[in-house]
């Protein structure tokens, strides 16, 4: 730790004196953690990011949109076009790499989840399924699938190892939720839970924002933090030791999340690709979800936040959408080009500039929180990396089977609690129906095999499978076949027992 004196003196290097304001009022404690807190700050830095953000705050951003092309066909696979054979060879690809542990995944769950307007990390959230599961429940449920279809296949008994990437928010309530569950039933040292590194939130004059009188307004780096994160904490090195070559990272809200996803991971690894994107057909021009495009022939992602919405309605001659990759952050990248960013991009990778509403003391050492934006977060995006791959592969899906993320709270239209457990139970009632079941809503109606769904929509039949018994609809044949279900169904592993006895 370092003295005050120190402390102090680079504050008022950089133009920050204002930080230790409260400093005489403070009693010994908090002086203590205040210190601790300041002396793990990047002080020497800290000039320069406060100037930079201010800088950034008011400039607005080069606009990208004139140079935007779409991805060429010719490096994107696709659920929806690509013939069966390589549908299947690339599973059989993804399951082989995954039973001879070289597959990991790494979740991005740093986040506070503001929009969703909850105190604790996304992951904990329960939809509200039948079964109750929570985000991370249903994760962990995957990797044992995952694992135990390659183990099967295989003949031999593998591990998908779980990195966590949290925060100063979420590591602890992640840590403590994750004992409480026996962790989910994986093995502990599997699960490697690190932090990501949190930086200063400053004024639109370039002062960094005091939350509290002993206290900064610190904010997590953004999810591209990732990369400082991997080497802060040997993960790296972790998946070496582990014989680790190909990762699978994905943000922690999207329901429909395939954990290492073998068919995605043998695409990519059977095109050589070293970094690779998941995506889905956009809705809508101003859905918000980055599209993958090539800026100046450059393969990337131009953020919602930043493409001008001329640029995202932009048609072709049939009235098609021009510009439709959306990016549903799952990116695949090899041991090797991480290894490369931490070692030769990890300076260059962009800053984005959010302007958010931050509590703060006032000179008088008031508290208030603003109603209007007062401040200024930087963050990096975790897809800020493509640019420097070598070998970039997309990866196209159907939006049904694969995305439906968790961002707002209830009664929002889209991407709330309600529209993630739809669209799981759609999903689950399409496996059920397709392995040849009838399902039968409250008075014995019969549905009709291919429902349509409606967010909330209670005349539909409720039908909930395990990922411990399905990971992806495969092996319900001989549990479900000729069967009629009464509504609310669900098939965990007990019941699928009593089923096949
Ligand atoms: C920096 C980053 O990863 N942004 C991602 C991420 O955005 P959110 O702001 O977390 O919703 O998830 C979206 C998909 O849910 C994706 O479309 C977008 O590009």
């Amino acid at each position: 730790m370092l003295s005050f004196d120190q402390v102090k003196q680079s504050l008022e290097s950089s133009g920050q004196s204002h930080v230790l304001q409260f400093w005489p009022e403070l009693c010994e404690e908090d002086r203590d953690s205040f210190l601790q807190e300041l002396s793990q700050l990047d002080l020497h830095g800290l000039k320069d990011h406060c100037e930079r953000a201010a800088k950034a705050a008011t400039s607005p951003p080069t606009s990208l949109d004139q140079h935007i092309e779409p991805i060429p066909p010719q490096i994107i696979g696709s659920t929806k076009k690509s013939d069966k054979t390589s549908l299947a060879n690339w599973q059989n690809e993804g399951l082989l790499q995954i039973s001879k542990n070289r597959v990991g995944v790494l979740l991005l769950a740093g986040g506070q989840g503001t929009r969703l307007g909850v105190q604790y990390p996304k992951g904990m959230y329960n939809v509200g399924l039948p079964s109750g599961k929570t985000l991370y429940q249903i994760q962990a449920e995957r990797i044992h699938k995952i694992q135990e279809l390659a183990d099967v296949k295989y003949g031999s008994k593998c591990t998908v190892p779980w990195y966590i990437m949290t925060s100063e928010f979420t590591l602890a309530p992640t840590e403590k939720f994750f004992k409480e569950n026996n962790f989910f039933g994986l093995k502990p040292s599997n699960i490697i839970m690190f932090e990501q590194r949190m930086i200063p939130a400053v004024t639109f004059d370039g002062k960094v924002i005091l939350q509290g009188k002993g206290r900064i307004a610190m904010a997590p780096d953004g999810n591209g933090g990732l990369y400082q994160a991997l080497l802060d904490n040997k993960v790296l090195e972790d998946m070496k030791m582990r014989g680790v070559e190909y990762l699978h990272v994905y943000c922690v809200d999207n329901i429909l999340v395939k954990m290492a996803d073998p068919v995605f991971i043998g695409f990519c690894v059977s095109k050589g690709a070293d970094c690779g994107a998941k995506v889905v057909e956009k809705v809508c021009p101003a859905e918000p979800v980055g599209l993958v495009c090539r800026v100046r022939g450059i393969s990337q992602v131009v953020e919602y936040s930043e493409i001008q919405p001329e640029t995202a309605e932009l048609r072709g001659p049939d009235g098609e959408l021009i510009y439709t990759a959306g990016n549903i952050c799952n990116h695949f990248f090899s041991r090797a080009f991480l290894q490369d960013v931490a070692e030769k991009y990890i300076d260059q990778l962009k800053q984005h500039v959010a302007i958010k509403k931050v509590p703060y003391v006032d000179m008088c050492g008031n508290q208030v929180k603003p109603t209007k934006p007062n401040g200024i977060k930087m963050e990096k995006f975790v897809f800020d990396v493509f640019p420097f791959s070598r070998n970039f592969v997309v990866f196209e899906v159907a939006r049904e089977d694969e995305f439906s993320p968790l961002k707002n709270a209830d009664g929002a239209t889209t991407d709330s609690p309600t529209t993630a457990r739809s669209a799981l139970l759609a999903q689950h009632r399409r496996w059920a129906t397709a392995a040849g079941a009838t399902l039968l809503v409250d008075q014995g109606n019969t549905l009709p095999p291919t429902p349509s769904v409606s967010a909330g929509d209670a005349a539909l039949a409720q039908c909930e499978i395990s990922p411990l018994v399905s990971y992806f609809g495969e092996g319900l044949e001989h549990l479900l076949k000729g069967r009629t279900l009464q509504s609310p169904f669900s098939l965990d592993e007990k019941i699928a027992k009593d089923l096949q006895a």
